[in-house]
């Protein structure tokens, strides 16, 4: 064990040696004693340090009295110093122990054989001390940094210390909150009854336990405000195991818990709209039939397909797109009772569960109500945008009784609004489920078709009625079904439409039809142009200009010999957006036709701002002339119609002599229809043309 140094201040040798005397009897270890005879020289050695106490007499030859003390003091806090003093000095002594001295050594015990030993435990217990402070201050630091509140009770679960995050979190000072229960201060309740909820302080002080705080705990602050707070709380034992009180860490959480809040929202909700999404739908729908079935009611879902929806977000952008669907979702949720819900599937498919008690009046009025709201121009960035829904309807528990059935059940018979010709609704049956596998075996089927080229094109003669010559021939295509034989366009073309297989398959029939006209030129057939039918889908699509380019370039056919024909509907959808589209074909050099003329809406206005070279009569109205009908005047206002606009006006369906003879009346340009040939093979074609069996048409 090393020596203890023990420094005597003392202007009497005798006194130093007498303790010297003292020190070196010391039985439980050396002390090593060193002397100064006054102040000066005293503090020029503690300033050299090692020193473990001082022993020293007040009154010195330089020094006298208490000043002599705390010029020691100041200079060596942390060192013990014990005063010598005898009887008459006494009282000095006693004053210095207020002033920081560990006590005073009478004159007649400074031989006493207890000295070294009570200076060794004033040594030890004064580092002890030190060690304890140090201790102390490092934890208390430690607490007013952190960004926890730290809130300490004493085992009745009174506040006995606040650190300075707690302060601030509570709105209670230290001084003040001191002695206060715990509940007064940390007030705490239930975030989602807002019941007050038990403080955890006084769970641990019973349980003996650290626990958590609840989940949704809330600190009412001294004022009132809110903060959600988490965290945990643990007792304080005593040396003999015995719960002394208790200390609770808590934190504010507001941003987490916003934060989880918004997550959470957001894993249920459709981030545009702000809708319930299909998960959050389908716990509902499941809910709404667990319900029905309890109580014999229903539950309609209603699936809604926005119907031009892609073509204006294509034209006009995904920004206007998105606040189209924001404008639609919120006039959806306005047309239905706050007990039902309205969710985005996704893009633009919306679907509504409706509550309903023994009937389905609620789904017909919602339906009918969604309708009219939608189709209300939407005003957006300045555009007016027309809308229109078609919506299908399914019912719980007759169509379906579980959420995948009642949804695709709703799907399937929006499906057929669609196909009924849109902005309308439909309820499910049963015929529909056929007709929907059908359709899918036919979507694989022609995935499988586009691959192998099972289509080919039959081409059907225009013929100028006025000279019998043919003018034309229009493109139209078959499909060669491994199983089902030639299959015809309508029983595929609005499945291709709808998958968007459309746009491969005409490319196909562009690039042979092309590849054809090019053939019978090469072979001297004549100068006739070949047409080819556009669909919508195909026409709005951005790579349909380059293709068709493209399929002029590959075949080397002069652009002039292709026509294009899009139906009136296709044009007249967004007349504004078609306008450019048709520019640029007519730039490429290729004619453009409208089809089906007479059973959309256009006005003469819309009709005279396109550049279209032929107006074709739908033959709707040419098979209803007759010698009394009334549609001959339709008829004859159309062919009049394309007069004045300067188009030439094909009539298509021409079936009989009685047809002709009215359309030559009328100044018809040209017809087309099984009178002069049926849609025919390439080849028939060919042979119809070079053995000139076409029939050419004289005004009889
Ligand atoms: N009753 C009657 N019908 C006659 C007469 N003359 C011709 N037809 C038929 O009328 C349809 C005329 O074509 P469309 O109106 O463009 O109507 C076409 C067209 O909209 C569509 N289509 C055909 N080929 C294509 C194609 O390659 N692409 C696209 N997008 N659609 C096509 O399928 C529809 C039906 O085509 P098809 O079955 O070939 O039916 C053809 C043709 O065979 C007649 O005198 N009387």
């Amino acid at each position: 064990m090393p020596a203890n140094t023990v420094l005597v201040i003392t202007g009497e040798a005798a006194d130093a040696n007498l303790i010297r005397a003292s020190l070196a009897a010391a039985r439980d270890g050396p002390f090593a004693t060193e002397w100064t005879p006054d102040l000066s020289t005293g503090l020029s050695r503690l300033r050299t340090g090692g020193v473990d106490i001082v022993l020293v007499n007040l009154f010195l030859p330089d020094s006298s009295g208490a000043e002599t003390f705390d010029a020691l003091f100041s200079l060596v806090p942390s060192t013990p110093i014990m005063v010598l003093c005898d009887e008459e000095n006494e009282p000095a002594a006693i004053e210095t122990v207020q002033r920081g001295a560990q006590g005073y050594l009478s004159k007649g015990f400074f031989p006493n054989a207890l000295i070294p030993q009570a200076l060794r435990s004033i040594i030890q217990r004064k580092k002890v001390e030190e060690a304890l402070y140090l201790e102390k201050e490092r934890a208390r630091v430690t607490l007013e940094c952190i960004g926890d509140g730290v809130l300490s009770t004493d085992v009745s679960c009174k506040v006995t210390y606040l650190n300075m995050q707690a302060e601030r979190m509570t709105g209670w000072a230290r001084e003040e909150a001191r002695g206060r229960p715990i509940a007064e201060v940390l007030k705490l309740i239930d975030g989602e009854t807002r019941e007050p909820a038990r403080n955890p302080v006084e769970l641990v002080i019973a349980n003996g336990k650290n626990m958590a705080l609840y989940a949704r705990s809330v600190l009412v602050r001294r004022d009132g405000l809110e903060i959600p707070v988490e965290d945990s709380a643990a007792p304080i034992f005593d040396m003999a195991g015995a719960i002394t009180g208790a200390v609770v860490t808590f934190r504010d959480v507001s941003e987490t818990r916003a934060m989880a809040d918004r997550m959470a929202h957001l894993a249920e909700h459709d981030y545009l709209t702000g809708l319930p999404n299909r998960l959050l739908f389908n716990d509902r729908l499941a809910q709404a039939t667990a319900y029905a079935k309890r109580h014999q009611t229903k539950v309609a879902v209603l699936f809604l397909d926005l119907d031009n929806f892609k073509h204006i977000n294509d034209s006009l952008g995904h920004t206007i797109g998105d606040r189209l669907l924001e404008s639609v979702s919120k006039r959806l949720v306005a047309q239905v009772r706050q007990s039902d819900t309205v969710s985005r599937l996704g893009g633009d498919e919306f679907v509504i569960m409706i509550l309903e008690e023994s009937h389905t009046e609620h789904a017909n009025i919602a339906a009918e109500k969604v309708l009219r709201a939608l189709a209300e121009p939407h005003v957006i960035s300045g555009h007016e945008l027309h809308i229109t829904t078609s919506i299908g309807i399914s019912v719980y528990p007759s169509d379906g009784e579980d959420v995948e059935t009642l949804i695709k059940n709703a799907d399937t018979a929006m499906y057929h609004a669609k196909r009924n010709g849109r902005n309308d609704f439909q309820f499910f049956n049963n015929e529909m489920n056929v007709w929907a596998v059908e359709r899918q075996a036919t979507e694989a089927d022609l995935r499988k078709a586009i691959d192998r080229n099972e289509f080919v094109l039959h081409y059907q003669p225009k013929i100028d009625l006025a000279s019998g010559q043919v003018t034309g021939a229009e493109a139209l295509v078959r499909w060669l079904h491994p199983r089902r034989g030639v299959v015809f366009p309508d029983s595929f073309i609005p499945v291709a439409e709808d998958s968007g297989l459309i746009v491969a398959i005409g490319r196909i029939v562009l690039r042979g039809a092309c590849q054809q006209a090019k053939t019978w030129l090469d072979q001297g057939l004549g100068s006739f142009v070949v047409s080819v039918n556009v669909s919508a889908l195909e026409f709005r699509d951005k790579n349909f200009i380059r293709s068709t380019r493209e399929a002029l370039q590959e075949t080397a056919l002069d652009p002039c010999f292709l026509q294009i024909e899009l139906t009136e509907s296709v044009l007249m959808r967004n007349v504004d957006s078609s306008i450019p589209i048709l520019h640029e074909l007519k730039q490429l050099g290729v004619q453009l036709a409208v089809d089906d003329f007479g059973t959309g809406y256009s006005s003469l206005s819309y009709l005279s701002r396109l550049p279209i070279d032929v107006l074709k009569i739908d033959q709707s109205f040419v098979q209803r002339i007759s010698s009394k009908s009334d549609d001959c005047i339709i008829a004859s206002a159309v062919i009049s119609m394309g007069a004045s606009l300067r188009q030439r006006v094909i009539a298509e369906g021409v079936e009989t002599q009685e047809q002709l003879n009215f359309l030559n009346t009328h100044r018809c340009n040209e017809g087309q229809g099984f009178l002069f040939s049926a849609p025919v093979p390439a080849e028939e074609f060919g042979r119809l043309i070079r053995e000139c069996v076409v029939t050419p048409a004289r005004p009889q």
